[in-house]
């Protein structure tokens, strides 16, 4: 398979990088190698187009000075770059999302997984703020859907929490396929993937919905999210900017959803609702 790979020069480097990435992310890339720099960003030769950059805002900011190059490229050792540029991450000290080529760690819950181009490490401050919200609250007998899975590390997280059911859904293929790995290297016996997105849920009942996608397809896809939870249902959302949680919380609202608490981290924001 062949790739687009876009070399990035980013001043000032830091939060330029970061800011760079998650919008790069957002707008359909699916690995990133940060360099001295700046970053190198990579995106399959099948989803790419000329206008794949238009959307990224902090290309047109007056505060950062960035400037690329793009070239196609064959396959990528995407374990070797993995080696080289992924550490571990912990969350508040309970939680360790390592890849397999990691050491051990000793924590109440270890997270192994193999990264691959899926989003879902528990780097970005989406994931790392879901992570947090299923540390924080009570999974045990739940049944839970993890809409836009990524690697199914939040899936994971809440079946090793207690979790006794989990469906977990990616609109893109390689993320199924990596969920797939991830799910059974941790060894969740309860959490089935799926390929698709909202169009699968017709029917179902959970008690707890997680999806980390982003505003629009969150705003779209809402009014699914409400039927599938009963009286007592949670909603756990993010991947949306703090501009953005009046909107989704107004969509919330008006499905009958209560906000309950939101997390903020740089820009990003994650938010819980209950029914
Ligand atoms: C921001 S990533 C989150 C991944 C992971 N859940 C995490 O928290 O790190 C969003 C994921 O949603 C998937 N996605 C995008 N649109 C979707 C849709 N309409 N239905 C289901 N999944 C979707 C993407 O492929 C991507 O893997």
């Amino acid at each position: 398979m062949n790739y687009i790979e876009y070399i990035f020069k980013v001043a000032p480097l830091q939060p330029g990088t970061e800011i760079l990435i998650a919008e790069l992310g957002y707008a359909g890339f699916e690995s990133f190698v940060e360099t001295e720099d700046g970053v190198t960003a990579y995106i399959q030769k099948d989803e790419w187009n000329g206008t794949i950059l238009d959307d990224i805002n902090i290309l047109d900011s007056k505060e950062f000075k960035i400037e690329f190059t793009f070239s196609e490229i064959e396959q990528i050792n995407w374990n070797a770059e993995w080696e080289k540029n992924f550490d571990s991450i912990e969350v508040d000290g309970k939680c360790t999302v390592r890849a397999p080529f990691h050491p051990t760690k000793n924590f109440e819950y270890e997270i192994v997984i193999e990264p691959k181009m899926s989003f879902g490490t528990g780097h970005h401050e989406t994931t790392f703020m879901m992570l947090q919200f299923i540390l924080e609250n009570n999974f045990e007998n739940k049944t839970v859907l993890d809409m836009g899975c990524g690697t199914a590390v939040l899936a994971i997280l809440a079946a090793m929490r207690g979790a006794s059911k989990l469906d977990a859904i990616d609109i893109d293929e390689w993320c199924f396929e990596n969920s797939t790995e991830n799910i059974e290297r941790n060894n969740c016996k309860n959490i089935s993937v799926f390929l698709g997105d909202a169009a699968l849920l017709s029917g179902k009942k959970y008690d707890v919905i997680i999806a980390n996608i982003n505003r629009n397809i969150l705003l779209n896809d809402m009014e699914t999210y409400r039927k599938c939870l009963d009286e007592g249902g949670e909603l756990y959302l993010s991947g949306f900017y703090k501009e953005d949680l009046t909107i989704i919380t107004e969509s919330c609202n008006n499905l009958g959803f209560t906000f309950v608490k939101n997390k903020e981290k740089n820009k990003w924001v994650a938010a819980k609702f209950k029914i």
